[in-house]
Parts: structure tokens; sequence; C-alpha cells
């Protein structure tokens, strides 16, 4: 027992969450067959709700007794992650709660959670999962959030706007293709090839793809070397090749192209036909922020083909930051037809700034680390790694109107 259980102790606490709605509709089924027996034999104590209607784990959540589990499984999607930390933000005492980790076992659509936990490859294993809630350790992860009008929206995932935010958000009726709805919507917004009349505003703290990029891998590998308590934030001091938040301006920088869409987030994965993030960290204290320049149609279904290997990312037309806040002011008067997505739920669009809290979430991990398969090729032996390392985004300062081309 003590060999099996290193560092962790056997017969969790669990709070369980089954959405039978989500994705394909089997979290019951499921629950009943691979799970339950699974923390039987491991004598976990398992206190289950089958969720009645949305915002049901919100209200479970909100009222958490605390001290009490040792994790919250959910079987569902993101979505469900989502209104369990929107019900830790109406926790009377929600930065406690906030420190209860959560565990997804994947019986949604995009399960992107999941995949980032497990990997491309054990991401959509329900066994997996379920060991992760018996033995995994907890993982700290930052919240970003949205300033929407009066509402603060809390989000883990990712916000889109434009044909990322359509994709996801016109397809719901969908949910029983699990995660071909995303594909199937990216194809539709091709057809469309509508801009998203926005201005972005960040707070730039990198913008140069290689450096981001060497600085991810080498946090991969120190966090697999050196470090088995995992439960402070990422840029803590313990793994080097870390961007740090002094490296960020206090300055509002604005992108000075057409966009597509914008898509920002925390994870590598948003599904497994796309790993948008491939260098976002859970615990860095920045948010990934990728502006989609309008571009031809050829180009964007040349990008659909490396998208699970995150391939986009060195792309010339896709601009990568790495921020401590970023601001979206709409440019057309009509703006509330716009989609907003936050964590792949529906918001009414208004202007809104997005900051971020390092470390306040946790997830319980096999790990340490997200699981990722971003390769990084030398510059000298990748063209077009070449060309994204020296050609860095057109960015202006917001009160000048100089354009900077920075290297
Ligand atoms: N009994 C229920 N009936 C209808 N909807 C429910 C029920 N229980 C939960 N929900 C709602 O189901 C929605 C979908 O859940 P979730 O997002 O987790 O799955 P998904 O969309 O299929 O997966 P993903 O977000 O990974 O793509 C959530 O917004 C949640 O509020």
């Amino acid at each position: 027992m003590s060999f099996a259980y290193k560092d962790v102790s056997p017969k969790r606490n669990l709070r369980v969450l089954v959405n039978p709605k989500g994705g394909p509709g089997k979290a019951s089924e499921i629950f009943t067959s691979v799970v339950q027996p699974i923390f039987r034999a491991a004598r976990s104590n398992c206190e289950v709700t089958y969720t009645e209607r949305s915002k049901h784990a919100m209200d479970i959540a909100k009222t958490l007794p605390l001290d009490t589990y040792d994790a919250i499984v959910t079987l569902s999607g993101d979505g469900l992650i989502h209104e369990v930390f929107s019900g830790f933000a109406e926790h009377p005492e929600s930065v406690k709660a906030f420190s209860t980790p959560i565990c997804p076992v994947p019986t949604g659509s995009g399960n992107g959670t999941s995949l980032n936990l497990l990997g491309l490859k054990e991401g959509f294993d329900v066994g997996v999962a379920t060991l992760n809630a018996i033995k995994g350790k907890p993982m700290r992860h930052d919240i970003c959030a949205v300033i929407l009008g009066e509402r603060r929206i809390l989000s883990f995932m990712t916000v889109a706007l434009g044909l990322m935010a359509d994709l996801d958000l016109g397809t719901e009726h969908l949910r029983w293709l699990g995660d071909g709805r995303f594909m199937y919507g990216f194809l539709r917004g091709l057809i469309r090839l509508k801009p998203c009349p926005v201005t972005l505003s960040i707070k730039v703290a990198e913008s140069n793809k290689e450096k981001m990029a060497r600085a991810a891998q080498d946090f991969n590998v120190n966090i697999k070397s050196s470090r088995n308590d995992y439960s402070a934030p990422a840029n803590d001091g313990q793994a080097s090749g870390e961007q740090s938040s002094a490296d960020a301006t206090d300055e509002w920088l604005t992108l000075d192209k057409p966009i597509l869409y914008l898509f920002t987030g925390k994870s590598p994965y948003v599904a497994r036909d796309l790993m948008q993030f491939p260098v976002a960290r859970a615990s860095d204290g920045f948010i990934d922020v990728v502006a989609q320049e309008v571009t031809s149609r050829g180009e964007l279904l040349s990008s659909i083909d490396g998208g699970p290997k995150g391939a986009a990312y060195w792309k010339d037309f896709q601009h990568y930051f790495k921020a401590t806040s970023y601001r979206i002011t709409p440019n057309t008067p009509d703006h509330e037809k716009q989609n907003l997505a936050i964590d792949g739920e529906r918001y009414p669009f208004g202007p809104f700034e997005v900051e971020i809290e390092q470390g306040l979430a946790s997830f319980l991990s096999p790990y340490g680390a997200f699981v990722d398969e971003f390769n990084v090729p030398p510059p000298s032996q990748n063209k077009t790694n070449e060309a994204a390392g020296a050609k860095e985004p057109v960015l202006k300062p917001l009160k000048k109107l100089t354009c900077l081309e920075s290297s």
C-alpha cells in the first residue's frame, strides 16, 4: 500500500457530479459500469449527484462543505467544471473553496481539461481519469476574470470571439456528434470567413514565439526532474525556463490588424483536433492570447492538418502573446449579435477586460504539468519557425499612432 500510494492518502472522500446530458449522453452508464467499480475497489467514499438541470453543479459548489472532500469528480465535459468554479466564486469562503481540486472524467464533447491533464493518448480514457481521482495530486491552475459590464465572470479555460465562438456556440445542438461538432463548425466558419470587428489591446509579457516555446519546453523538462510537490504556482522559482510576471509591460498595446477570431486560454488542448495554446502553462500567471489575422481559406484549411500538434502556432497569420491582461472594444453598434464564449458557455457580448488570478484553482494531476506533445524544432531546421521567430506582430501603443515593428 505504501508503494502504491506514495505521497498520497488512500481512501479518498470524493464528491461526484454526473451530468447525464453531457456530450453523447453516456455519463450515467459509464459511471455505473466503469467509474464506480474502480472507486469501490480503491475504497473511495463517494457522494454522488446526477445533475438535473443547467447550474445544478454551480448550486452544489456554492454551498460545498469545506474540509470534507479530497476532490470534486465531474463526469461531463468542460462546461460542468466552469459551473463548479462559478459556484466557488459565490461560496462564503471563496478562496478556500477554490483550493478543492477538480478531477474531470471525460464524458462530454470536447473534454479539453481531461486532454490537458492526461494527454492526447489517454485524455479520453475514463479508467485513467478515474485513477487520477484516486491517486492524482493537486496542481495549481490560474483563473481568468472577465470583467463584462457589472459582471465578473471566471474562466479557467478559454474566451473566444469570432469564428472560434461561432463554431462552439453554433453547434451546441450537435452534441451527439461528440467532438466532431467542432470540425463541422470550423468548416462552416471558413465558408463564411466573417471578420471579427473588435479592437484588441493587450498588456504583453512576451510575443516572441521561439522564446515562449523554449521556455515552455524547459519548464516541462524541469518539472519532470525536480518537482514532487506541484501544489505551488508554476513560476514560484522552482522551475526555470519560465517567463516571469516581472517581464510584463504596464503599457496597453493595440493589435493593428483585422482579425478573424480571438481565442485566449490557459491550457494547450481545446479539443483532440486542436492544440491551440501549445505554450500555455497551468499557473504561470499569464493569459495566452491568440489573434488569428484575416487570411485566405486555403491558408486556414492548411492549418487543420497539424492541429493536434499545435502547428498553427508557427504560422505568421496567427499572432500569439503571453499577457497579464487584455481588453476588447467592439467596433460595430450591433455588437450584441456577436457570440462571446467563456469556457464554451454563451455570454452577452459587450466591451470587456480580462485579468488573471494566479494559482487560484486546482486540478488533480498524475504528472504535475499538462501533457502536451508540442515539439520545438531548432529554428535552423524549420523554415516556418525561423520566419515566426524573426517576424513579430504589428503592435502599436494605444495612445501613439506610430506602428511598432518589434524585433
Ligand atoms: N440534467 C441536465 N439536463 C440538461 N443540461 C444539463 C443537465 N446537467 C447539466 N447540464 C448542462 O449541460 C451542459 C453541458 O455540459 P458540458 O459542457 O460539461 O458537456 P459538453 O458541452 O458536452 O462537453 P465540452 O464542454 O467538453 O465540450 C452544461 O452547461 C450543464 O449546465
